[in-house]
């Protein structure tokens, strides 16, 4: 593929790549995605699932075994170096499943978030995933997007676009369509060229597409870069910090019980090398960090069943700790669904259904209303394209019979300026009667300001100060109810020439627009769930103030003595004057995307997490700065898409509430999972040390505690962590993100319901021991410990006592014990494993012991639990 489109022309393009202004055919691009492939980068070198394999093998556990197989060995016990080989390759299986399920959960949620691309086939407009562009497509381009191939541009509405990604160049590019001359041109220069990975920040353009995939100026670009993806979230981190710390400190207790033993009690080397073997076994618990990733995955999979799109797994352990919302009104906390209300022109309000065609200003108001719009609306099948509050607009004229396609044809539009949030106008340019006529639409306190003169059935007269004020005081009781006004104005210019924003003034005031949207019914709820949970909603929004009040009222979000403030309110604040009523402060209203940074970071500094939402080009600096970037999966940008967290599906202010409580279910679970998985390792470690203070016999086999920490404590583990979100989540404040997981209440429970089960096991050892010597006893130990650590699963599900989490609302709880029970019967009563698993004979009574020796610990724990839920409530 040639290089050097820039110096073609449009037409040479459309040759060369055997194209035309229809597009292709869905035949023609049938055939050339089988020829060039997918668009889609490489994703540079996937592990394979071998080399994850043996990457399991490469950590501290390994070692650690390795050193007691050898032992295990030279002390004549061949069976036992069998089961250790054999629980290191099973662990290494079970380590490699979990990671290769953990990518492909990653890859179906990256599925879900990808880009699509508007592109013309067989000369109509569709919308397509953007892996589907090929060569030669012509794809349409508009400011939101992000462009998915490169290309050539074909035709240009005032197309800007932002190259930083690829040159650097923070400023937008403004595109053309001219060929370019020269030899050769920097990327940056190509004036009539755009490129995949860059962002279109203002008009539009149709492009026809040169290369795809890694054919791409970015892909040459990412095949050079290395992709080092960092997975590992702050949790996963801090977690493997402390397995790190934690197996320092065992080595180094372990060197001390070691020594002891010896020098004392005058062991064995031996059998001394045995208890640190054993203590070192005890205390590391393996299995944490993938179940900390399965908890996770979990929780992902389940929020995107919600509607909620999780990008960035650290945004799952963020979730939790939010403490502020800010959302959009229209779409998000609205239905976006706009019918037109009452309409104002020549000094007469009514209703839009009343509207007059005979009447001059009137069909003015909804000639501007059609001219000015893209959106379209097919009466017959309900469907409309655009923006909704464009449709709505639409929809009027087809209450009489004006199709906006009739218009259209009528009035070719010859020049526009684009809408966008910052400005709050649009404007287009046809022939009218002869002349050279701007139609605008836009917000009322934007174009009343720029407006000279009224059309009236007389004629356009000079407006007078009374009619400014009686539009003012119109517009103000249209809000009051909630209602959304849009402006309408016109102006002639002595030619058809290139227009610019200084155009934007000395309008003629034409009237206004009202639309009604009404609050979806889920807001209600959902900004109360959210004041429970300590969290605080504020609304943000590009609309009027008194508009957005009177929502922002309806859905509970402002309240007695709360205030709302707007764009120009906010620019007249200083930083310590927001941040002293920025508790008070439900509703910003006419704010630009800029004002979103100020208001994140103003909560960030009094050390909020903050969930902010958008969905435009503009937002996305904002969605970036957020703890929780969060855009909308259906009305939203690419390009805020891209710089999101947190994707919603359904456009959903609820949605995101309901990402929260996930969020925090999810904390709670790994947190529970940890106390049950480290208030075993406690237990055993306990024991250890206190037969070998004891002088007596050492308790646990490696086997025992590999057998216990890789398969029966998994078990629970894993059935903790799909614990289902309790309502009690909503009544406890937002968590503090500065608080460790493993804070002193937890650890003092590891060690306290570590202590409990340790005593248990101590007095199955004591009768073990009296009853049959060392072998007995051990036996005993390790079946009351693993049977004891089984049971503990149910203490550790969740905060209330059994009784009120039910076993029914977990079966998994129940499932995971019982294959825990079967394993250790298999273990302990199937002959041909006695030997492997060096377990003595058991009679009835030994196993009478055993259960009711396991059980006590968690019935105390049981009981101390009903007499604190009872004292609770
Ligand atoms: N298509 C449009 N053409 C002209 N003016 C518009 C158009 N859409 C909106 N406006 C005006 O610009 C204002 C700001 O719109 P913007 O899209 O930024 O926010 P919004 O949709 O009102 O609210 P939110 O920020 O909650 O989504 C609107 O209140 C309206 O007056
Ligand atoms: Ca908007």
């Amino acid at each position: 593929m040639a290089d050097n489109f820039y110096s073609l022309s449009v037409q040479e393009t459309m040759q060369r790549e055997k194209t035309d202004p229809q597009g292709l055919t869905a035949a023609q691009a049938a055939e050339r995605l089988a020829q060039y492939g997918a668009n889609k980068l490489d994703e540079g070198k996937r592990k394979s699932t071998f080399v994850v394999f043996l990457e399991q093998f490469k950590d501290l556990l390994v070692a650690i075994l390795a050193v007691a197989a050898i032992i295990s060995m030279i002390s004549g016990q061949a069976e036992s170096t069998i089961v250790i080989f054999a629980v290191l390759i099973l662990n290494a299986v079970l380590g490699t499943v979990q990671y290769v399920k953990a990518e492909k959960s990653l890859a179906g949620l990256k599925a879900m978030s990808t880009p699509t691309a508007k592109v013309l086939r067989d000369g109509t407009r569709i919308e397509i995933p953007s892996e589907q562009i090929v060569p030669g497509d012509m794809v349409l381009l508009e400011a939101g997007d992000m462009v998915v191939a490169d290309g050539r541009v074909f035709e240009n509405f005032s197309l800007k676009v932002n190259e930083s990604s690829l040159t650097g160049e923070s400023v937008d590019v403004e595109k053309s369509t001219e060929p370019l001359q020269a030899e050769k041109v920097a990327l940056g220069d190509r004036k009539n060229m755009v490129f995949s990975g860059s962002l279109v920040t203002y008009g539009r353009a149709s492009v026809i597409v040169t290369g795809t995939g890694m054919h791409t100026e970015l892909g040459k670009i990412a095949s050079l870069m290395n992709q080092t993806q960092q997975r590992r979230t702050p949790l996963q981190k801090s977690l493997d910090d402390f397995s790190k710390k934690l197996s320092i400190v065992i080595m180094a207790i372990s060197a001390v019980v070691f020594l002891l033993s010896v020098f004392r009690s005058g062991m064995p080397i031996l059998d001394s090398l045995m208890f640190a073997v054993a203590l070192a076994v005890a205390a590391i618990p393996e299995a944490l960090s993938s179940i900390v990733t399965i908890v996770q995955a979990v929780g992902t999979q389940k929020m995107a069943k919600q509607h909620a799109i999780i990008k960035d797994l650290k945004a799952v352990e963020t979730l939790g700790s939010v403490s502020v919302i800010c959302s959009d009104k229209t779409g998000t906390l609205t239905q976006n669904r706009m019918r037109v209300q009452q309409i104002y022109a020549d000094h007469a309000m009514l209703d839009g259904k009343d509207l007059e065609l005979a009447n001059d200003p009137q069909r003015l108001l909804l000639k501007t209303a059609l001219l000015a719009s893209d959106a379209t609306f097919d009466e017959a099948t309900g469907a409309s394209i655009g923006d909704p509050t464009e449709v709505a607009l639409v929809q009027l004229g087809g209450l009489f019979g004006v199709e906006e396609t009739t218009y259209r044809e009528q009035h070719p539009r010859l020049k526009e300026l684009a809408f966008d949030s910052d400005r709050k106008l649009m404007s287009t340019l046809h022939w009218i009667e002869g002349k050279a006529t701007l139609l605008t639409k836009g917000a009322i306190d934007v174009l009343l300001q720029r407006s000279t003169h009224l059309f009236t059935s007389a004629g356009v007269v000079p407006m007078t100060d009374e009619e400014r004020t009686e539009i003012l005081r119109v517009n103000h009781e249209l809000s009051e109810q909630g209602l959304r006004v849009l402006a309408f104005a016109c102006r002639e210019l002595p030619e058809v020439r290139g227009l610019t924003f200084d155009d934007e003034q000395d309008f003629t005031f034409i009237g206004l627009i009202s639309m009604i949207d009404p609050p979806r019914e889920e807001s209600v709820q959902a900004v109360a769930d959210a004041k429970r949970a300590g969290i605080r909603t504020v609304m943000i929004t590009g609309d009027h103030k008194v508009t957005a009040s009177a929502i922002a009222k309806q859905i509970g979000i402002f309240e007695d003595g709360d205030i709302a403030v707007d764009g120009t309110e906010l620019d007249g604040m200083t930083d310590g004057e927001l941040d002293e009523k920025l508790q008070n402060i439900a509703v910003y209203a006419r704010v630009s995307p800029e004002h979103k940074i100020r208001i994140v970071t103003a909560w960030q500094r009094r050390g909020c997490i903050v969930s902010m939402t958008g969905d435009g080009v503009n937002d996305a600096p904002a969605l970036k700065q957020a703890d929780i970037g969060v855009a909308m999966g259906i009305t939203g940008t690419e390009v805020s898409k891209d710089a999101a967290s947190m994707i919603l599906s359904d456009d959903n202010f609820a949605t995101i509430v309901k990402a929260v409580v996930n969020g925090r279910s999810v904390f709670a679970n790994i947190k529970n999972a940890i106390k049950f998985l480290l208030s075993g390792n406690m237990s055993a470690i306990l024991c250890v040390l206190f037969t070998s203070f004891m002088m007596l016999p050492v308790p646990f086999a490696p086997v025992h505690l590999l057998f216990i920490n890789l398969l029966t404590d998994s078990l629970p583990a894993i059935a903790i962590g799909m614990e289902p979100a309790r309502r009690g989540l909503l009544d406890q404040k937002p968590r503090d993100p500065k608080e460790s997981i493993l804070n002193r209440s937890l650890l003092l429970k590891i060690f306290g319901q570590g202590l409990l089960i340790a005593v248990a096991v101590m007095l199955a050892f004591y009768s073990g021991y009296g009853a049959g010597g060392a072998a007995l006893a051990s036996t005993m130990a390790f079946a009351t410990l693993t049977l004891a650590r089984l049971f503990h699963g149910f203490n550790c599900r969740g905060r209330g006592s059994i009784f009120r989490l039910k076993f029914t609302s977990n079966p998994f709880s129940l499932l995971a014990f019982f294959a825990g029970v079967g394993l250790l019967a298999l273990v302990l009563f199937v002959p041909a494993l006695e030997g492997l698993f060096l377990v003595a004979p058991l009679t009835g009574e030994h196993v009478m012991q055993i259960v009711l020796l396991a059980f006590a610990p968690t019935l105390l724990i049981q009981v101390f639990k009903v007499i604190r839920d009872r004292v609770e409530r």
